[in-house]
């Protein structure tokens, strides 16, 4: 099992997004995440293209875009031209979630697919071997800085199980409430990537922070 933290954007400085790209890059986050909303499917509208072109200049990490749009397939090219290595879409977002996934992977990138809290793993299930990442909401998706929701805990594991029994390499990521106080018991429940925005940008420490996260 992997363990990378994949620290939100949403959460920094965009004054100062170079500098805060460049701390990253010394820390030991591997991806870099990078959250999407269209002030419909979420009730919130945060950043786009131009934002993600302007950060793969800044890195070589893995960029982890989590579209949280209505119809991505829309832009799935898009995200493809722009160097975006995991693009995430959400399950509930897509009428036709297999074939958006596979145009995903057509174009060159892993293919993720996202739940909310209140969908079930079943939503999922028939897609789980065309999935790369299966990414579990621990907030309802549009903010950062949320409570997390302690019942994703046992769909963490309820989802490696299903992963695990069918012998796939499906990569498990949290999103939403994670800090440095629940980050080893999500390892231990079976994630392999956290997503933290509130708790790396919000301390005084960022890079400090992001050790802890893999401690
Ligand atoms: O997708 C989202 C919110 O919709 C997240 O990626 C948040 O940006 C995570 O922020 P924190 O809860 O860690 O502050
Ligand atoms: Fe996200």
């Amino acid at each position: 099992m992997a363990k990378i933290i994949s620290p939100s954007l949403l959460s920094a400085d965009f004054l100062r997004l170079g500098d805060e790209c460049q701390m990253l890059n010394r820390s030991a986050a591997e991806w870099f995440h990078l959250d999407v909303m269209d002030g419909v499917f979420v009730p919130n509208i945060s950043f786009g293209m131009p934002v993600i072109g302007a950060v793969r200049k800044m890195t070589n990490k893995v960029l982890d875009a989590h579209l949280m749009i209505v119809e991505p397939e829309r832009y799935i090219t898009n995200f493809a031209k722009l160097g975006v290595d995991f693009l995430t879409v959400h399950c509930e977002a897509t009428v036709h979630l297999h074939r958006t996934l596979q145009a995903i992977k057509a174009e060159g990138m892993r293919a993720g697919v996202a739940l909310n809290p209140s969908t079930s793993l079943w939503a999922i299930e028939e897609v789980l071997p065309e999935a790369d990442m299966v990414l579990l909401m621990s907030v309802n998706p549009g903010f950062g800085g949320q409570k997390f929701i302690e019942t994703t805990i046992d769909k963490v594991k309820r989802l490696r199980r299903m992963i695990d029994e069918r012998g796939l390499q499906t990569l498990i990521q949290i999103d939403g409430g994670v800090n440095t106080h629940n980050a080893k018991m999500l390892f231990e429940a079976g994630c392999d990537v956290l997503v933290a925005g509130n708790a790396v940008f919000g301390s005084d420490d960022p890079v400090k922070t992001i050790e802890e996260l893999l401690k």
